[in-house]
């Protein structure tokens, strides 16, 4: 028989939200991702990264409710991390700061989500 499926309790979602992102903003692998890139001392940000974000920029959406549910959120998260990889070298500060901070978020909310 068909396993019914939990219904989803989406209320406390924006809430996930707040507690991943000062996670994030708490690591000690955040610095790279605390504010926009500014693309006068980074040459070729702007041109390469067509989608700018960062944990700044996600704190303010979060504010201004632009985030419908937990899935935008995490959109914007991996925005960051992916424009990371495409930017810096894997063997560089950033580049290894990007790595370790995408694996500490894929555990820290898989344990949110799962609790
Ligand atoms: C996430 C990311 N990807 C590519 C380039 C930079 C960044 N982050 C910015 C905040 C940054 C980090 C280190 C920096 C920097 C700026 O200023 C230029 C001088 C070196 O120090």
């Amino acid at each position: 028989a068909k396993k019914a499926k939990k219904p989803k309790d989406s209320s406390n979602e924006l809430a996930v939200c707040r507690v991943l992102l000062a996670d994030l903003e708490a690591h000690q692998d955040a610095w790279p991702f605390l504010s926009p890139v500014r693309h006068k001392s980074v040459p070729g940000y702007r041109k390469v990264i067509k989608k700018p974000m960062d944990f700044s920029t996600i704190k303010e959406k979060l504010t201004n409710n632009l985030y419908l549910n937990l899935e935008n959120f995490i959109v914007d998260v991996n925005l960051v991390f992916n424009n990371c990889q495409r930017f810096n070298e894997d063997d560089s500060e950033i580049g290894r700061a990007g790595h370790r901070m995408r694996r500490f978020f894929d555990k820290r909310w898989t344990e949110l989500l799962h609790l």
